[in-house]
């Protein structure tokens, strides 16, 4: 029973303010160190220039869970994991978090540069609460794990960022803390230690809280249990269906299309519904889509359809892999079997089967599909379950 685990981290009304300008927030800095001598309440309103950071947020987090945040740029996911590992206070409520906290936040953070690598996995270790001894039994998995060989005796500050990221979260996986907090550094590791990490994070999560920021909605969905949607500072969304705000936050975006066909063999494209153009459609429904070139054409055509992380999820060829010899194409009745989200469109024009690619057209154009469930991948395939006793 979910209710049955300890809740390791608790965010009560929490909001937090900053202030544009450099002048005015080193001025506030000092005012608020001040009334805090002195034993004064916190100025709660906001002041000249401030802004909120983060505004009322709520959530908790029980041990063996994995609460993914997601959010544009400056939507205040890095601010609230800086007041949960205790780097930042927050002007108004309160956050509560038990037992051993590991905190991979900024890339090399909590490294002294000009320490070794093993010298700052002692260092690591002891702000995590561990004693030498403890350390000492851990060190050779820890290294073993970030696979970072001799270069374990070098100063910190000679280290790549992929390297940073290896001790730190080897350090911080192989202590197994209670509370586990990711910000975004896994995106800087190559494509083998992440796996190695993702395996490892699943391991951690049984017996312990993690809270995991990404920009990767596909990271997120693969490793939390549940998300949180944030824009300027709120909460907008919450739980392990986010479909609807996760549409929404889509929205948030400017429409980045551009495509322009000048000089380009194709000339548009575009979906139609029950002959209607349409540029979002249910999940599960048909779709026709059109293409016309600029002149007939006598071409191998494939087009692939991109997810909002640019993963290509689907790629249609024409029947058999034909040549289509022609100026407009229609791909007729073609299934929406896509999880809610927007998706691009990318189309290759090739001189042959295996041959040379005379056009290779990104991004011609989106469509969004709409639905209630948010599945996390980007391809639901329909089919009947042989369900035996
Ligand atoms: N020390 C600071 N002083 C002033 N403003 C700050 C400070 N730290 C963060 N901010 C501002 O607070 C807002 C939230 O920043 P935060 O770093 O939490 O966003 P984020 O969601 O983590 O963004 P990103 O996805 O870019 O990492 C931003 O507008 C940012 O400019």
């Amino acid at each position: 029973m979910k209710e049955d685990k300890e809740v390791l981290i608790k965010v009560e009304g929490v909001s937090k303010k900053f202030a544009r300008n450099l002048r005015k927030s080193l001025r506030y800095g000092v005012q608020d160190l001040t009334r805090e001598v002195f034993g004064m309440a916190r100025v709660e309103q906001l002041r000249k220039s401030e802004f909120w950071a983060l505004d009322d947020v709520n959530f908790e987090i029980r041990r063996g869970e994995c609460l993914g945040l997601i959010g544009h740029n400056g939507a205040g996911k890095s601010t609230i994991l800086k007041i949960i590992n205790g780097l930042l206070k927050p002007d108004k409520g309160r956050v509560t978090v038990k037992g051993k906290v590991a905190a991979l936040i900024e890339l090399g953070a909590g490294f002294n540069p000009i320490l070794t690598g093993r010298e700052n996995i002692y260092n690591n270790a002891s702000v995590l609460g561990f004693t030498k001894e403890e350390t000492d039994a851990k060190l050779d998995d820890i290294i073993a794990f970030s696979e970072i060989g001799e270069f374990i005796d070098a100063p910190v500050q000679s280290y790549s960022s992929g390297m940073k990221v290896r001790l730190g979260f080897s350090v911080a996986a192989q202590m197994d803390p209670d509370v586990l907090i990711i910000d975004e550094v896994l995106a800087v590791g190559d494509v083998f230690f992440r796996n190695k990490c993702i395996a490892r994070i699943d391991q951690l999560k049984k017996n312990c809280a993690i809270i995991f920021v990404s920009h990767s909605i596909n990271l997120v969905g693969r490793i939390c249990t549940a998300a949180l949607v944030m824009d300027k500072g709120k909460v907008v969304d919450s739980g392990n269906s986010i479909g609807e705000s996760y549409l929404k936050f889509l929205e948030l975006r400017p429409n980045t299309d551009s495509y322009n066909p000048e000089g380009s063999l194709l000339s548009s494209i575009h979906i139609t519904q029950d002959g209607q153009r349409v540029d979002q459609v249910h999940a599960y429904s048909l779709i026709d889509i059109h293409m016309e070139f600029t002149h007939k054409l006598d071409a191998y055509i494939n087009i692939v359809l991109f997810d909002i992380s640019q993963r290509p999820v689907i790629t249609i060829l024409h029947e058999d892999y034909n040549n289509v010899n022609g100026k407009r194409i229609v791909i007729k009745d073609f299934a929406v079997n896509l999880v809610p989200g927007k998706y691009s469109f990318s189309v290759n024009i090739n001189k042959g089967r295996n041959d040379s690619v005379i056009e290779k057209i990104t991004e011609v154009g989106s469509f969004k599909v709409l639905g209630e469930d948010f599945l996390w991948s980007p391809l639901v395939i329909k089919q009947d379950f042989d369900v035996q006793e």
